[in-house]
């Protein structure tokens, strides 16, 4: 990456207050030591990263806001996946005896391991970095506990939330045009490094903390590709290394990955035609209603076509799935839909069928005109035609991501399209080389050097404990920002819900056991910050001590206290209730918007490349480097305020039953928004201070009891990863029995809110 990169965004990280892009310079650290201890108010503590809430729960991890204790507590995402699992393996297993042998049996479903999937998601992760794509940080391997931890950019505005509960758009017509530009960047730089996403979809689309743009997430059945990256960039850009059987086996393409409503007629070309195909059920989900006589959409069933023709895969399958993610947006429903949510009659529909418009499309509500409008000039007929070119079944005609980007619809609103196109070419940017050696080395670089049980490992702990700072048992000033905070403008309150869990593990009210460090070794001396064990846990008393100097020096702002909720457009700029990072998108909301506020991106991000600081940055980097956020604001109908916590706070031993929060939503102008019909209306977002109370250090940091997504969301998601379905269905730790549902993660028209864990070390918690 150029330097000019390295320099404008390294002193301009994820999180920083003056809005600039998330581009940290360096590669991603492969840490080979692993600390973990608990922080004084018991919130785990993996390394530097102190543990928030939890943000998703994907097939084999959780994601959790995380603060950087070394980098001013930066805040991070940190996904934790469980590497092993045997009993879902041995359910795989099963299932693959019901895949016919052929020689269509790709090599990926023979390795299809749960660690290949991640030392490939990984491989591909490491080194993508680029505006509109999710940045892997660190990837820290957890032998011990068999956990790898990815950390990560992260994305406080949440996955896009495309329809209400009536099935209705909820984003302007305009908005779906910027998410998908937004894509188009992302996907072509993807494309152009030789990676096939393979799961597109809006659930994968992550909204920044200002809703500025959108980047790519979950890489999870990506798919690297040396032929198609030899025919992006060419031999010279392209990776000489012909050894890696994982990566350099295109044969992996063959398989059908991704999500079923977004796949495309080329993945599932055997369906096409027979209308009576054996069918393999081995259907496990109960997402959707059942049928007796085919698996369903969303689950991880084998739907075994009698025909075995496969037409080439490529990176025209992104495309696809674009098409289908716009229609989405635009008409809040997927575009092929079987009468009776059998996969079989859905395959044979993407593969047969035409899709047909709404009348109106957007929350806007703007004609479409018909499937084939006639007037030219018509917002309908444009984006009918976009739909017609991207939706097209045969992969050879389909438009590419080149002509999409060169569509009308997608440069209306850029000035100089020949000067931003330029800029945001992806043959400006670096190469990624994915070698054999990623790969091989993308979970393997800690070595335990401890293999010792974990009784003797905790007895080893305990004498530890005395050189860490006491723990605070008082209140927990910063809990109640929780959830949400937001560039838009809410109100909100929230209530907790009781909750708790119950475990195997025991540890007494004072949650004693919640200072045992997992100890964890060492080999590889990549993490500078990392000694050896004693050192680090000093490190981290000294750190803490330090922090409560700064803190208590801070201005009240940046502590958690009670504010008077007042409308945004009273409130004074820069007395934010968020803290941290996402306190600038209520900053810019002060702002009023520039006459330019059209040439936004996806959430508002300035595309006008006369305006480009450097010619070399790729595309989402350059555009806030050279744009204020005061004025990269989206011109949303809706003000969202953030009401301030005002809930006495109980006791940690409490488990928060007395700990409310109100989560109401006001919108300070008259016109209704769809973005807050989706925060509001369909997701109660309430926090539960377990967050930080599974402390049970025999099962997994991450673990927890929060609530799964709703169903109809899950049955869009839960085939997510087909090429793994039903590979981890035993993700949770068994001895954890969740005894109430705690919360959910908070939407996307409100960007989670970011407790920067000031009080960790302040003065009053001791
Ligand atoms: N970097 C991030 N910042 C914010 N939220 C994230 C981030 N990464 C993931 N998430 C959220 O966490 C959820 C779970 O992510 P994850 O990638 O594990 O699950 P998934 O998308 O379902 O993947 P999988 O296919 O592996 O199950 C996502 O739905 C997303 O909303």
């Amino acid at each position: 990456m150029s330097s000019d990169i390295d320099s404008a965004s390294s002193a301009h990280a994820a999180g920083d207050p003056s809005g600039l892009p998330f581009d940290p310079p360096g590669s991603v650290r492969m840490t080979a030591e692993l600390h973990y201890r608990y922080s004084d108010d018991r919130r785990p503590i993996v390394n530097q990263y102190l543990r928030g809430h939890r943000v998703g729960k994907g097939q084999h991890g959780e994601v959790w806001v995380c603060w950087d204790l070394s980098d001013d507590r930066r805040e991070l995402a940190i996904k934790a996946v469980k590497r092993n699992n045997p009993r879902a393996e041995k359910m795989n297993m099963l299932r693959r005896r019901n895949i016919p042998a052929s020689s269509h049996t790709p090599l990926t479903e023979k390795l299809g391991s749960l660690e290949h999937k991640i030392r490939k998601e990984i491989a591909i992760m490491k080194k993508c970095r680029h505006g509109h794509v999710v940045r892997l940080l660190e990837v820290i391997d957890d032998k011990l506990n068999d956990r790898i931890y990815m950390v990560m950019e992260y994305l406080s505005g949440g996955e896009i939330k495309w329809r209400n509960e009536q099935n209705e758009p909820v984003l302007q017509v305009d908005q779906c045009r910027r998410i998908c530009r937004d894509v188009i960047l992302g996907l072509e730089y993807l494309h152009y490094q030789g990676i096939i996403h393979r799961d597109i979809k809006p659930a994968n689309l992550l909204w920044t903390a200002d809703r500025q743009m959108v980047k790519i997430s979950d890489f999870g059945v990506s798919h690297f590709s040396y032929a198609q990256r030899l025919a992006a960039a060419g031999r010279g850009n392209a990776l000489d290394d012909a050894n890696d059987p994982i990566l350099l086996d295109d044969s992996d393409l063959s398989k059908r990955a991704g999500t079923p409503p977004f796949l495309a007629p080329e993945v599932i070309a055997e369906y096409n035609g027979d209308p009576s195909p054996s069918i393999s059920a081995s259907a496990t989900s109960t997402t959707l209603p059942s049928l007796r006589s085919a698996p369903h959409i969303g689950s991880s069933s084998t739907v075994r076509p009698n025909t075995s023709q496969r037409l080439q895969i490529t990176k025209a399958i992104d495309v696809w799935a674009l098409g289908v993610t716009l229609y989405c947006l635009l008409f809040g429903r997927i575009p092929f839909r079987p009468p009776d949510s059998s996969e079989y009659m859905l395959y044979n529909i993407i593969c047969k069928n035409d899709w047909e418009p709404e009348d109106t499309m957007g929350y806007d509500r703007l004609p479409t005109c018909g499937r084939k409008p006639k007037d030219k000039k018509s917002e309908g007929f444009v984006v009918m035609n976009l739909l017609d070119k991207l939706l097209e079944k045969d992969p050879n005609k389909r438009m590419t991501l080149d002509q999409a980007k060169r569509y009308v619809w997608f440069l209306r609103d850029i000035p100089h399209h020949q000067e931003w196109l330029r800029q945001t070419s992806p043959s400006r940017i670096d190469m990624v080389e994915v070698s054999e050696s990623d790969t091989r080395t993308a979970m393997t670089t800690v070595r335990f050097s401890w293999g010792w049980p974990k009784r003797l490992t905790r007895r080893l702990s305990s004498l530890f404990k005395g050189v860490r700072p006491s723990r605070a048992t008082s209140s927990r000033p910063d809990e109640d920002d929780f959830g949400v905070c937001s560039s838009p403008t809410i109100a909100v309150e929230r209530h907790k819900s009781v909750s708790g869990r119950m475990s195997s593990s025991e540890f007494d009210e004072e949650g004693k056991r919640r200072g045992i460090a997992r100890s964890v070794i060492v080999r590889n001396d990549s993490t500078p910050n990392m000694g050896r064990r004693e050192e680090s846990i000093e490190r981290w008393a000294r750190n803490a001590s330090m922090s409560r100097a700064r803190d208590s020096s801070r201005p009240p702002s940046r502590q958690r206290e009670s504010k008077t909720l007042l409308p945004l457009d009273q409130s004074q700029p820069g007395a934010s209730y968020s803290q941290g990072s996402t306190s600038r998108g209520r900053d810019n909301a002060n702002t009023p918007l520039r006459d330019d506020a059209m040439f936004l991106g996806a959430g508002g991000v300035c595309n006008d490349p006369s305006s480009l600081i450097s010619s070399n940055l790729p595309l989402g980097l350059n555009q806030s480097i050279c744009h204020s956020p005061a004025v990269l604001r989206h011109p949303q109908p809706e003000r969202i305020h953030i009401a301030p916590p005002t809930s006495v706070v109980p006791e940690p031993s409490l488990h928060d039953s007395g700990h409310s929060r109100h989560l109401t939503v006001r919108s300070a102008t008259q016109s209704p928004s769809p973005l807050q019909q989706v925060a509001y209306e369909s997701e109660s977002s309430t926090t539960s201070e377990d967050d930080y109370d599974d402390l049970d250090d025999d099962s997994s940091f991450f673990r927890d009891t929060h609530r799964d997504r709703q169903a109809e969301s899950e049955a869009l998601q839960a085939s997510t990863s087909l090429m793994y379905g039903g590979l981890d269905e035993d993700e949770s730790d068994e001895e954890t029995v969740p005894i109430e549902v705690k919360r959910r993660r908070p939407s996307v028209s409100v960007s989670a809110a970011s407790p920067v864990p000031v009080s960790d070390f302040s003065d009053d918690a001791h």
